[in-house]
C-alpha cells in the first residue's frame, strides 16, 4: 500500500548538504522528510573527507618519524601496520557517524526514509512505497567518481574513493589516474605509508591551483618519491589477473608501459542526477550539473539544489553554505545570493595548499590593474622555531586594497585561510587585515605581514614622506 506524505520540505540525499538543510529546517519546526538510498553522512563521512584526512594523519605521523633530524630527534623508519591504519580510519568514521545517523535526525524531528528517490511528476517524489508531495524539494544527491573512457579500464579491477579505504593491506604499487585534489592527497599519503606510487595526469597536476604555489607542493611530493607523469595520456589498460595492472602511456616524450598492483581512478566527479526523473520534474540539467539561479533554485521553482549535485564548488563547506542559502530562501523568503568568491578550498597535502577568491591569472583577466603581495614562512618566527619554513602567502588585491584572492602554501595553510574567508565574506580590505593584532608567535602572522607588505611601497612615496615631515613641525 502506498503512503502519501505532504511535508513542507523533502530533501533527497543525507550527505553534508542534505543533512544541513534538514537539521536547520527541523530546528525551526518545519515538517521535513529526508530520503537517503545509501549510507547516512554521504561521501564526506564515508568515502571522502573523513577517511582521507584520517589516512593523511597516519601518513603525516609516519613521515614525521623520518624527518625529525633538524629538530635533534634521530630519524627512524616507522613500522607501518596497515591493518591498524585501516582500523584507525574506520574508527574515525564510526566516531563521527552518530552525528549523521537516522536515529539522531529522527530525534531532531526529521522523517528519515531509507530508499532511492525518483520524481514521478512536477510535484511528486517516489521513495520505495512512499509518495512525497512536498511544498519544496531540495536535491542534495552528491556526486560519483568520473570514470574516463580509457580502453580496457572497464575490464580492470580499479579502485575509487568508494573502495580504496577498505584496503586492509598496503598496495605494493598504486597507480593513480588523475593528479587533482584526491589524486595528490592520496598519492602522498600512500607513499608515506610505504607504497610505491605513480600518478598519471592528462593535463597538469593540481591544475586548478596557482601554478606558482602548486609547483611547491608537487616538488615536495616528487622529492618524497612519488612519480608524477603530466601531459600524459593513458592509451590502454590491461589487467593481468589479481594484483597486476599494465598501463600504456603516451606523452611528448614518446610511449611507455608501466605496471602496478592497484589502480585508483581519481579523474573528477559527476553529479548524481541520473535515473532521478528530473525531466518529469521539469528540472533542466546536463551531465555535469544542474541549471540553478543565484539562490540555487532549479528551473522548477519548487526544487532547489545544494552541494556536489549542482556541479558548482564540490566541497563539504560549500554544501553547508548552499544549505544555509536554501533554508534562508525557503523558510524566510529572504533574498539569497550564492557567492563563489567566499568559499575557500584546501588541498591537504604537506605542505597544504589553500585558496580563496581569484587566482592571479583569473584576476589579471578580470581587472585592469592588480597588485600582488607575498610573505614567506621563512620570515615567520614560529615557522623558524618549528623548521616549517617552506612556503608563502600570496595576496591578490586591487590598487586600492580590495582583496581579490589569497593563496597559501605551507604548514597549516588550511587553518590560515580562515581569516581571509571572513575578510572576503565581510568585504574587509587589506587595510583591515594590516591593522588587526594576531598573537605572537603564530603562523597566522604571515597574513598580517603580507597585508603590511602591500602598503610598504606607499611609505616610500615622496608625497607621504612630505606629509610626515610636515606633521613633525606641529609637535
Ligand atoms: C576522497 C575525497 C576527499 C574529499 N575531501 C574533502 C575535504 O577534505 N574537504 C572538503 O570540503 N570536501 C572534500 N571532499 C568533497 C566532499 O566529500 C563533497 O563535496 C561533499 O560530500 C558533498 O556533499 P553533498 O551533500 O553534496 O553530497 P554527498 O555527501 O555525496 O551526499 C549525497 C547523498 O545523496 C544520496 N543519494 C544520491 N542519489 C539519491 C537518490 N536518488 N535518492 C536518495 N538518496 C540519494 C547518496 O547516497 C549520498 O549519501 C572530498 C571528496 C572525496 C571523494
Ligand atoms: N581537500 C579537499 O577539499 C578535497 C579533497 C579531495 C576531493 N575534493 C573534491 O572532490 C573533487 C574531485 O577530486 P578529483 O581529484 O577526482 O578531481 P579534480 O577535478 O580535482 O582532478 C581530476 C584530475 O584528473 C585529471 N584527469 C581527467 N581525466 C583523466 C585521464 N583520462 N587521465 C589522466 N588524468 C585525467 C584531470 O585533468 C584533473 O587534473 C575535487 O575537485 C574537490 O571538489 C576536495
Amino acid at each position: 500500500m502506498t503512503t502519501t506524505l505532504t511535508p513542507d520540505i523533502c530533501v533527497i540525499g543525507a550527505g553534508s548538504g542534505g543533512l544541513s538543510v534538514a537539521a536547520a529546517a527541523a530546528a525551526f519546526g518545519v515538517d521535513v522528510v529526508l530520503v537517503e538510498r545509501g549510507k547516512m553522512g554521504g561521501d564526506c563521512l564515508n568515502y571522502g573527507c573523513v577517511p582521507s584526512k584520517a589516512l593523511i594523519a597516519a601518513a603525516r605521523h609516519a613521515q614525521a618519524m623520518r624527518d625529525g633530524t633538524p629538530l635533534g630527534i634521530g630519524a627512524v623508519e616507522p613500522e607501518i601496520d596497515f591493518e591498524a591504519v585501516h582500523r584507525h580510519v574506520h574508527e574515525a568514521i564510526a566516531a563521527i557517524a552518530p552525528n549523521d545517523s537516522a536515529e539522531r535526525f529522527n530525534a531532531l524531528g526529521v522523517h528519515v526514509i531509507r530508499a532511492e528517490g525518483q520524481f514521478r511528476d512536477l510535484q511528486t517524489l517516489v521513495a520505495g512505497d512512499i509518495e512525497i508531495q512536498a511544498r519544496y524539494f531540495v536535491l542534495a544527491t552528491g556526486s560519483s567518481p568520473f570514470v574516463p573512457p580509457i580502453p580496457g579500464l572497464d575490464k580492470s579491477d580499479y579502485l575509487t574513493n568508494e573502495t580504496i579505504f577498505d584496503l586492509t593491506a598496503r598496495p605494493e604499487h598504486l597507480i593513480i589516474i588523475g593528479g587533482g585534489a584526491i589524486g595528490m592527497e592520496l598519492a602522498q599519503a600512500y607513499k608515506r605509508l610505504g607504497s610505491m606510487v605513480t600518478v598519471i595526469e592528462i593535463a597538469t597536476a593540481l591544475g586548478k591551483e596557482d601554478p606558482e604555489l602548486a609547483a611547491i607542493v608537487l616538488k615536495q611530493i616528487r622529492d618524497e618519491g612519488v612519480v608524477i607523469h603530466e601531459r600524459t595520456e593513458i592509451t590502454r589498460i590491461v589487467q593481468h589477473g589479481l594484483g597486476s595492472v599494465q598501463l600504456s602511456l603516451k606523452s611528448g616524450d614518446g610511449s611507455e608501459t608501466i605496471e602496478g598492483t592497484h589502480l585508483l581512478v581519481a579523474a573528477g566527479r559527476v553529479p548524481n542526477l541520473r535515473g532521478m526523473g528530473l525531466d518529469k520534474a521539469g528540472v533542466v540539467h546536463g551531465e555535469w550539473g544542474l541549471q540553478v539561479d543565484s539562490r540555487l533554485r532549479t528551473s522548477n521553482r519548487r526544487i532547489y539544489a545544494v552541494g556536489d549535485a549542482t556541479g558548482l564548488q564540490q566541497y563539504t563547506h560549500a554544501a553547508n553554505y548552499h544549505a544555509g542559502l536554501v533554508v534562508r530562501s525557503i523558510l524566510f523568503r529572504l533574498p539569497a545570493r550564492e557567492r563563489r568568491n567566499i568559499v575557500p578550498r584546501v588541498t591537504f597535502t604537506e605542505p597544504e595548499l589553500a585558496h580563496i577568491g581569484l587566482t592571479e591569472a583569473e584576476a589579471t583577466k578580470a581587472y585592469k590593474s592588480i597588485r600582488v603581495a607575498r610573505w614567506p614562512y621563512a620570515e615567520n618566527d614560529r615557522a623558524r622555531t618549528e623548521h616549517r619554513t617552506h612556503g608563502h602567502i600570496k595576496v591578490i588585491a586591487s590598487p586600492r586594497g580590495r582583496i581579490l584572492g589569497v593563496s597559501i602554501v605551507g604548514a597549516q595553510a588550511g587553518e590560515l585561510i580562515g581569516v581571509w574567508a571572513l575578510a572576503l565574506s565581510k568585504n574587509l580590505t587589506l587595510r583591515d587585515v594590516a591593522s588587526y593584532v594576531p598573537p605572537y608567535p603564530t603562523l597566522g602572522e604571515i597574513g598580517k605581514r603580507a597585508a603590511v607588505a602591500y602598503f610598504t611601497p606607499m611609505a616610500r612615496k615622496p608625497l607621504v614622506r612630505r606629509l610626515v615631515n610636515l606633521l613633525r613641525k606641529f609637535d
